[in-house]
């Protein structure tokens, strides 16, 4: 078997998922050549009106960083890194938001507490399924708490997307949400864990209602906009914050919530509060879920 991706590509995705559109892609990567006309982004674009931030004050470490009582990324975390350095680096528990080391930082590339900025690790296929269309299944072993793929797209504003309806590869950036564990996303832990201070600034930053950016993967992503939600899945959405402090821009980053074996599908929750999606009329819209698992809701929303 011929792998349908090459193992490092990061995007190779144009347009909707369509059959039709993927065969060229095929022809490409059978054919080693991967580039002619299709987006190879391996970070997220980002729309006009949306103004990234100054890039946040790093760390003093040299090399790599190992003492988390003077690294001052460790201390943002809470006194600790996020990661072990085994397998490549895996995090040791979902975090209201991780922080990465940065381009101010000290560190070089090697430093564990850059973990996540590393590319893809394993080699992931985009398949066929019967009722849930594109899927991603990896060929590797991935353990828990390995880093699996970043949701890339253009970076918008929530409020400029006029077809959300139409578009299933919007992704809203709603760490308040996931902070909280709302809406079925990975349960995190208690808002104990990152520093008062820190965390009024969120609950500043990020609007109660509506996330006031997304990443729209419609026309420009990568794998990550293949991978199905699953009411008991194996991956877990996690906030990272390597450049800035603005959780309303954090990377979206998506870990192996458990020990994932070879070709097993990967999936994450899509954390839609049921009865949340209203079509152009205002009427409840509804879409039922095949992900199979026992525990399903038998709606995504
Ligand atoms: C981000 S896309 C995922 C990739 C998609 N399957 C494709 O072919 O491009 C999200 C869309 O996939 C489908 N989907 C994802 N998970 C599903 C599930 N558990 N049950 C039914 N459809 C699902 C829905 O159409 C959803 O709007």
């Amino acid at each position: 078997m011929t792998p349908l991706f090459h193992p490092q590509s990061l995007c190779i995705c144009k347009g909707k998922a369509a059959y039709n559109d993927l065969l060229p892609y095929l022809h490409i990567v059978r054919s080693r050549f991967w580039h002619r006309g299709f987006t190879y982004c391996k970070f997220v674009k980002v729309a006009k009106n949306v103004k990234l931030p100054m890039n946040a004050t790093g760390c003093e470490c040299k090399g790599i960083c190992n003492d988390p009582t003077t690294c001052a990324c460790a201390l943002r975390n809470g006194s600790d890194f996020p990661y072990v350095s085994r397998d490549g680096g895996r995090l040791v528990e979902a975090k209201d938001v991780v922080f990465e080391c940065g381009p101010e930082c000290g560190c070089g590339p090697g430093c564990v507490n850059r973990t996540s900025q590393r590319g893809l690790r394993y080699r992931l296929e985009v398949f066929r399924t019967a009722k849930k269309g594109w899927a991603v299944r990896s060929w590797d072993f991935i353990p828990s708490g390995a880093p699996v793929c970043e949701y890339t797209g253009i970076l918008a504003r929530a409020e400029d997307m006029d077809s959300v309806l139409e578009n299933n590869y919007i992704f809203e950036i709603d760490c308040l949400q996931t902070i909280k564990g709302l809406g079925g996303r990975e349960r995190r832990s208690q808002d104990g864990d990152i520093p008062a201070n820190l965390l009024d600034k969120y609950h500043d930053q990020c609007s109660e209602s509506a996330p006031e950016f997304c990443i729209d993967a419609g026309s420009t992503g990568n794998i990550a906009r293949f991978i199905n939600h699953c009411c008991e899945p194996n991956l877990f959405v996690q906030c990272v914050l390597s450049t800035h402090n603005d959780l309303r821009l954090a990377r979206v980053m998506l870990f192996a919530a458990d020990n994932i074996p070879p070709l097993q599908e990967l999936t994450y929750d899509y954390g839609y509060v049921l009865d949340s999606v209203l079509d152009s009329d205002g009427k409840i819209k509804q879409m039922p879920c095949y992900c199979g698992a026992s525990v399903c809701r038998k709606r995504l929303f």
